[in-house]
């Protein structure tokens, strides 16, 4: 189950493409392989799509959470459920129908995700958090690795866990940019499970050790939530 325990999800976007095979099996510790798309339209930046997904799907044994950062979703998530994806998120501010959108991620056997940008607020969640198996909760605006954790993300995730709380939902809580050792154990105090992690995991020459110090970190938070 996604939310049961803290995951651990670098983001192949900060790692060396060049040698992507290897720096996928430095990571084969972590728990999720994030996977960023970015269509130059909904944010300033472009990535990759299916092929390269594909090619990872092939390297890794981890699950594959995608995250669509693209305007017009429905149109694009019929080819990330093709080419493997296992857990979709795609932006609350660019979908139009939201429920279907879920629904159908979830007919097709993969688990269904809604982002928020850190201007969008919780409260827009009312009407679909019954649907989805995952939250990602940006805390940078996304486009870019390597920003810095916008420090009012805490208070959004507990809210976003009271609004969970009053539905009678679980559903995993995953936050986005800037994520290291300095902010894990708060983030998952206040009720988030899973560290998307770019730089903070491909930075360090030693990626399994990064990976195990986020860990370390992200259960002290959980102790201290319980
Ligand atoms: O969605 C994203 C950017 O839009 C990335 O997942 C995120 O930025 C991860 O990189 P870092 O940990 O370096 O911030
Ligand atoms: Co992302």
């Amino acid at each position: 189950m996604l939310n049961e325990d803290v995951l651990i999800a670098p983001s192949v976007l900060s790692a060396d493409f060049t040698k992507l095979g290897a720096e996928l099996d430095a990571v084969r510790d972590a728990d999720l392989v994030h996977y960023d798309v970015m269509d130059g339209h909904f944010v300033p930046n472009l990535s990759y799509g299916t092929a390269i997904l594909k090619q990872v799907k092939a390297a890794t044994k981890l699950p594959l959470d995608v995250h669509l950062m693209v305007s017009n979703p429905e149109v694009q998530v019929p080819w990330f459920l093709e080419a493997g994806a296992d857990i979709i998120s795609f932006h609350l501010e660019a979908a139009t129908h939201a429920n279907r959108l879920c629904a159908q991620i979830r007919e097709a056997g993969a688990q269904a995700a809604v982002a928020l940008n850190p201007a969008t607020p919780v409260c827009l969640l009312d009407s679909v958090i019954e649907d989805v198996d995952l939250v990602l909760v940006m805390t940078v605006n996304p486009g870019f690795g390597g920003q810095s954790f916008i420090p009012n993300s805490v208070q959004k995730v507990r809210k976003l866990s009271e609004l969970c709380r009053e539905h009678g939902v679980s559903p995993a809580i995953e936050v986005d940019g800037g994520i290291g050792v300095g902010n894990a154990r708060d983030i998952v105090e206040a009720g988030a499970n899973v560290l998307v992690a770019g730089s903070s995991v491909f930075k360090p020459q030693d990626r399994a050790q990064a990976i195990a110090g986020l860990r370390a970190q992200g259960r002290l938070g959980l102790e201290a939530r319980r």
